[in-house]
């Protein structure tokens, strides 16, 4: 797997600032399932990080912990400068979202728009009201940085189409324009890719990494793809049964680490 790895982005200066912390975060659902158990984790500006484990290891538990979507029921998290020990307080819900984007496997574009007004949408949290929404209320400032975003995927040219008209790939990479309008400081990204075929996967991944290369945005990403992860992530992060498994750059990861981070006991 590891023999042909295509070659990688230049890498980012890795500056110390973290941007993440969690300090024996833990989470169990009310059901009981106890699916984080202690995860100690330091994320620092600039890094490109992949998420991986088996279905169900708790990667998208541990993304919606680290920007407070999830309650966390123990343990102590740190993100973007806001620490929060349970649920983060209303105020820091805003900041949290005010500096991060979000894409996830399904775009959730709203359908019946057009690309222009979708992508606009990305910076209804920077003004907290519902105009944005409108493209054409929207301040000719939000109009202009979200046609540069379009540009940015390669979209310009289609900035009025309705947004069901795009395929899947063009519909993902407009996802990203909308979570990078804002120039957040983290993206969070849970399977952008999964639901693409293999050469759109491999577009919007790319274009993911050099956007958050070029603009010095943290990226954490969840995959099932290992293409994808040694690809464009710079450090790798292994969930299995509730707890880091191994945490180390990409380059040095083997098949051996990815075998034991899937194998299933008496399966
Ligand atoms: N709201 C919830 N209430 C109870 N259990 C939940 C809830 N959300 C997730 N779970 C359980 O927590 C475990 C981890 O789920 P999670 O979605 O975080 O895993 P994942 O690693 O992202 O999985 P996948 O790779 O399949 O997307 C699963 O057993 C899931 O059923």
């Amino acid at each position: 797997m590891l023999d042909h790895l295509p070659e990688k982005f230049a890498s980012v200066d890795i500056v110390s600032t973290p941007v993440i912390t969690t300090h024996a975060l833990a989470k169990t659902y009310r059901n009981g399932r106890e699916v984080l158990k202690g995860i100690n984790l330091t994320i620092r500006q600039g890094e490109r990080v992949a998420l991986i484990g088996s279905n169900g290891s708790g990667k998208s538990t541990l993304l919606r912990c680290l920007i407070g979507l999830n309650e966390v029921s123990s343990g102590k998290v740190t993100t973007l400068g806001e620490t929060f020990t349970a649920a983060p307080t209303k105020a820091q819900r805003v900041a949290l979202r005010r500096q991060t984007g979000f894409v996830f496997q399904k775009h959730c574009l709203v359908r019946r728009r057009s690309v222009l007004s979708n992508v606009v949408h990305g910076m209804l949290s920077e003004a907290g009201s519902w105009r944005g929404f409108a493209q054409c209320l929207a301040p000719e400032s939000w109009r202009s940085a979200a046609l540069d975003a379009l540009a940015e995927v390669n979209l310009a040219d289609r900035a009025n189409a309705r947004a069901d008209t795009l395929s899947g790939g063009q519909q993902q990479r407009v996802a990203v324009a909308r979570a990078l309008v804002r120039r957040p400081r983290l993206l969070i990204a849970d399977e952008p890719a999964a639901s693409l075929d293999p050469v759109s996967g491999h577009e919007v991944m790319a274009i993911f990494a050099r956007l958050c290369a070029d603009h010095g945005i943290t990226m954490l990403f969840t995959s099932h793809d290992m293409n994808h992860v040694l690809e464009y992530a710079d450090r790798i992060v292994a969930l299995k049964e509730g707890r880091i498994l191994f945490d180390k750059p990409s380059a040095t990861t083997t098949d051996a680490d990815l075998k034991e981070t899937f194998r299933v006991e008496n399966r």
